[in-house]
């Protein structure tokens, strides 16, 4: 997408450098800071410390981290030290599990001196592929809000509301919940974006900058607001993304997003996940169960970082001291208050049968890296 006029992906590979370059979210919508990737524990604090966030872009970061150890030592025993550090950055988001088992099973059957060309290829190929996956999410979904738009009384826009950001900048391109976005906008579909702010670390604010850059209309709401919008008819359909969707189709997102499920159903509002396939786990069944769940630090909860009146970029303590804080970072919504998954290659039901009917192969083997 475009920053300012400049066409950007999330991530790109510097030729010149040899070094991964990342867009450091930490800092958005307040500043655009570019940031280079050296060692491998630049690599994963990248991760850890959410300078790349969002499930694809995490797996695509993944890959390039397996080229760097590849290219550093290229043995049996680095590549498996480096898959361990880098999976251990974030336990949620199955694409860093996917990723990195894709790269370490390309890589061992390679004669040492090949896996580092290789290993490069690959994260570029993941990369690549993660931009056409999303693109086709964003024609399917298209589809859903053109079928909605022609129901609407003219001069009304489609409303659609989302919650964090599966935006572009969580993803290599496109984004997964925004490609329908984008491309219904793009097509001359009127719409309006509810935006959730996404306590505790406002993602939101991430989705609406990327909709404000592209000159979507927007608005950005508490994460309570949202019942009550779908409750008074002001939500047509509501679409997020997903970190890890299992092979049954229950959808694991970031926290908040279950809440929005019961409400979207209470309200008989079309709840739409954005699903690429690299985030389906099909070793799971029962998500609430076997999904883990990310707890992260209380400072996250406890101080809100934002744009200080001088332009600085500051926190702001928000919890009485000596409170205790919790920091669940995901959460489940059971396949059962899910109306459809926009995949690549269609929209299915959130049901075992509809993940199988489009991934045949993958239903079979349970094996997609
Ligand atoms: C397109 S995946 C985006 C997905 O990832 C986000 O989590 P985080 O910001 O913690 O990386 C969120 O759950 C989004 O829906």
């Amino acid at each position: 997408m475009k920053v300012n006029g400049t066409p950007y992906r999330s991530l790109w590979w510097e030729e010149n450098a040899q070094a991964l370059q990342i867009i450091d979210q930490r800092w958005l919508p307040y500043d655009f800071r570019i940031e280079q990737l050296e060692t491998l524990a630049e690599y994963c604090e990248a991760i850890t410390g959410m300078h790349v966030r969002g499930a694809p872009l995490i797996g695509a970061t993944a890959a390039y981290g397996m080229a760097l150890a590849a290219r550093l030592d290229p043995s049996d025993g680095n590549l498996d030290a480096a898959w361990a550090a880098l999976n251990a950055t974030r336990p949620t988001a199955i694409n860093l599990r996917w990723a990195l088992d894709r790269c370490r099973k390309a890589l061992r059957p390679l004669v040492e001196a090949d896996r580092a060309a290789a290993a490069l290829r690959l994260a570029h190929d993941i990369a690549d592929e993660d931009v056409e996956i999303n693109r086709r999410i964003g024609q399917h979904g298209l589809e859903i809000i053109k079928e909605i738009a022609a129901k609407k009384p003219a001069g009304e826009p489609v409303r659609l509301l989302t919650h964090c950001n599966a935006g572009w900048i969580a993803t290599v391109d496109w984004g997964t919940a925004t490609s329908p976005m984008y491309q219904a906008h793009d097509a001359g579909l009127d719409i309006h974006v509810w935006v959730d702010e996404t306590r505790p670390r406002n993602q939101g604010a991430l989705t609406a900058w990327e909709l404000g850059s592209h000159g979507i209309s927007h608005s950005y709401i508490t994460d309570n607001a949202g019942g009550h919008l779908m409750q008074h008819g002001q939500v047509d359909m509501v679409i997020t993304g997903t970190d890890r969707t299992t092979r049954n189709g229950d959808v694991c997102n970031k926290i908040g997003t279950y809440l929005k499920a019961l409400a979207a159903r209470d309200n008989n509002v079309p709840f739409y996940v954005a699903l690429p396939s690299p985030t389906i786990d099909w070793t799971v069944s029962d998500g609430v169960r076997e999904i883990p769940i990310e707890e992260r630090a209380g400072r996250e909860v406890s101080h809100v970082q934002g744009a200080l009146p001088d332009g600085m970029i500051g926190t702001v303590e928000v919890t009485p001291k000596g409170s205790g804080v919790g920091n669940p970072a995901f959460d489940v919504t059971p396949s059962r208050l899910v109306t459809g998954l926009i995949t690549e290659r269609g929209v299915c039901d959130a049901s075992a049968e509809g993940l199988a009917g489009l991934f045949p192969e993958f239903a079979a083997s349970g094996d997609p890296a």
